[in-house]
């Protein structure tokens, strides 16, 4: 960074501190280097060097970021010629920006002015209409969380604090959340619920920082009765904001206020989070949402449906569309609704019912980057394993019923569960006819319907593959 740069800066942290702080504090720091990550500057005496540690540090870091520098942490140096250390050299950076790994402190810094909201508007986090305990559909994969959920929604004796919810991403977590605060709104419209995402709660503690609003803010954080924070992962790394969380937590815990959170790993895996921050999240209940199985995704899809219905009446789906979908887009839940939302946008464009041809042609991009890692080989090993006939069997020539019928199951899965074509499924078949494959397809498709045990045995395969 040039002095220059350095020049500018100053002019916008004059504009956020104000003339009298910019002059005590801000203007007689000079900028000395900016190496591996740490930006030095001097300072005329240690105090002040602490000072602007404690008070500044965050702000100028933030500024620091924002401008496109790449600063970890700084660092203050007390002048060599300063009568307050004639000799030798100080670092006062506090352990509030010490230690923060690149990325975090890239990521702690992207917020901007506008971002800011003003303190007191604490109450006001938006919660989504839509994330209520109605519309969430619970399954296996969830059902822990959802009944952990709502037990803390009635509002009852605080028995488990914190709630940890965890899970990857796309499965449910926030809805959990907004649920529990709608229906704590509802129930208990005497509490005082305050959901915001942890990124929001460090903005909310660098604004209090920079506008030296600091008892306000723990005022206000202090004076909740339910606090949600979303997102948790987001403070690892920021040492300042963890702090305060850290503080925060406390003194809610203290009071017997409930504290319900959500990340995206459980808490112990949390990397850059800080021990004592792990084992507090650690003491209440910590529950996961599984990923979604096949059950749950349909149910998710069957229920998002009705909803579309209230658009569209007049859209028809046709059978096995869900079941298509629920199969082949296994990643996360909001690729799934994104999929159903483009289905019936372009099915009532076009005019058409939403049949396969239409899913395939208009989510060909969706199928194709949540294509499974199922491979041709390994749907004929588990075939071949699970009838206990020979690899080769499957492959080979043999016309018997014995090998023919599990081909065509092996087939079928591969027809599901694979982006593969036709022509390419037969080459892996021993360089069988697409219209082979085609015709073994059909012929499971049709007995699916009239032959339970083969009902079960493609089910029984098929969750062997997706486990
Ligand atoms: N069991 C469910 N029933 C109904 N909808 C669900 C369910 N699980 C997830 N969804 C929907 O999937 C979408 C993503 O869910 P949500 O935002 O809660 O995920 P998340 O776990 O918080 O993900 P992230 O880690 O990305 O924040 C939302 O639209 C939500 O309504």
């Amino acid at each position: 960074m040039t002095q220059e740069k350095w020049g500018q800066l100053r002019q916008k942290l004059l504009k956020t501190v104000g003339q009298n702080n910019y002059s005590t504090w801000i203007e007689p720091l000079e900028f000395q280097e900016l190496h591996d990550g740490v930006a030095v500057f001097t300072v005329p005496t240690n105090f002040m060097g602490n000072y602007v540690s404690q008070n500044f540090a965050d702000l100028i870091l933030y500024e620091l970021n924002s401008s496109g520098e790449s600063v970890q942490r700084i660092a203050f140096r007390v002048a060599a010629n300063s009568p307050a250390r004639p000799a030798s050299t100080t670092k006062a950076a506090p352990r509030s920006t010490e230690d923060k790994p690149a990325a975090a402190a890239q990521t702690e810094t992207r917020a901007t002015s506008s971002a800011f909201e003003p303190l007191d508007s604490l109450q006001a986090a938006p919660l989504d209409a839509r994330f209520t305990f109605d519309s969430f559909v619970v399954g296996k994969p969830n059902e822990l969380a959802h009944a952990a959920a709502r037990r803390v929604s009635e509002g009852g004796p605080v028995t488990f604090n914190p709630l940890v919810l965890y899970g990857g991403v796309g499965l449910g977590k926030t809805h959990l959340m907004h649920a529990i605060a709608w229906e704590l709104k509802s129930k208990r419209p005497d509490l005082n619920v305050l959901y915001l995402s942890a990124e929001q709660f460090m903005y909310r503690f660098v604004q209090a920082l920079r506008e030296r609003r600091m008892m306000d803010f723990k005022h206000l954080f202090r004076s909740v009765d339910v606090l949600m924070v979303d997102d948790v992962q987001f403070i690892a790394g920021k040492d300042s904001t963890q702090e305060e969380f850290f503080h925060t937590f406390n003194a809610l815990v203290d009071q017997n206020k409930q504290i319900i959170i959500s990340a995206d790993r459980a808490p112990g895996e949390i990397k850059d989070l800080e021990d004592r921050v792990k084992s507090r999240l650690q003491c209440g209940l910590v529950v996961d949402l599984h990923p979604t199985d096949y059950e749950l995704r349909l149910g998710i899809l069957q229920n998002k449906v009705q909803q579309h219905k209230i658009t569209y009446p007049d859209l028809e789906i046709a059978d096995g569309v869900l079941e298509f979908l629920a199969h082949r887009i296994s990643t996360n839940v909001r690729v799934l609704e994104g999929a159903l939302t483009r289905l019936f946008a372009f099915a009532s464009l076009v005019g058409r019912e939403i049949d396969m041809d239409l899913t395939q042609d208009c989510l060909a991009d969706v199928l194709r980057a949540s294509e499974r890692k199922i491979t041709v080989e390994e749907i004929q090993r588990k075939v071949s394993d699970y009838y206990n006939i020979r690899l080769s069997d499957i492959i080979g020539p043999k016309r018997l019923r014995s090998y023919a019928r599990p081909r065509q199951v092996a087939m079928y899965l591969c027809k599901q569960l694979t982006s593969r074509s036709l022509p390419e499924i037969g080459r892996r078949f021993g360089g069988r006819d697409h219209t082979t494959v085609m015709h073994g397809v059909k012929r499971i498709e049709e007995l699916k319907l009239t032959d339970g045990q083969i009902a079960e045995d493609v089910e029984m395969l098929r969750r062997a593959l997706e486990a």
